[in-house]
């Protein structure tokens, strides 16, 4: 790292943003636009620790993104939950989540990215991979027949 930045190129970096792996935070300023282009995460880290509005994740004050996908069944839940996975496993970054019947609720944060994580690059690439999975399962096939109404 050091020979490909060279020694002056470090020494403007600001290594608080790094974390115990080296993945790098967003500045506030990419945070907020990142986040806004998303359209549909909420940014966690303004709420308080105290704040108990995002269920049973409890993300409140971490700096990390949050979602709730409801999907018509546990079906199409957990098959976005595979498709997820498999994406997952590929980019070696992987979401916190939590099931209940057609509802998966995610956060996102880069636990490479210091002891309390943080959030990277590596959060909004997975955040966008995640919405892509999620369109293509509900617009494919938003109000499939049930198992007993199939002849
Ligand atoms: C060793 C392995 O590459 C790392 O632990 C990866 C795995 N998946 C990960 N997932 C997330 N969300 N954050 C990480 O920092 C992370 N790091």
């Amino acid at each position: 790292m050091y020979c490909i930045l060279g020694r002056t190129s470090i020494s403007r970096l600001s290594l608080s943003t790094f974390g115990r792996r080296g993945v790098a935070t967003l500045d506030a300023s990419t945070r907020t636009a990142q986040i806004n282009a998303l359209g549909s995460w909420v940014d966690t880290l303004p709420l308080s620790s105290g704040d108990n509005t995002l269920g049973v994740v409890g993300t409140g004050g971490r700096d990390a993104i949050y979602k709730e996908y409801a999907f018509r069944d546990f079906s199409q839940a957990f098959g976005f939950m595979t498709r997820v996975g498999l994406e997952a496993e590929k980019m070696d970054h992987h979401p916190e989540w939590f099931n209940v019947y057609n509802r998966v609720e995610v956060t996102l944060s880069t636990h490479d990215a210091g002891p309390n994580g943080g959030l990277s690059e590596r959060d909004i690439k997975l955040a966008k991979a995640m919405d892509e999975i999620a369109n293509e399962i509900l617009e494919r096939n938003p109000n499939p027949p049930t198992l007993t109404s199939v002849p």
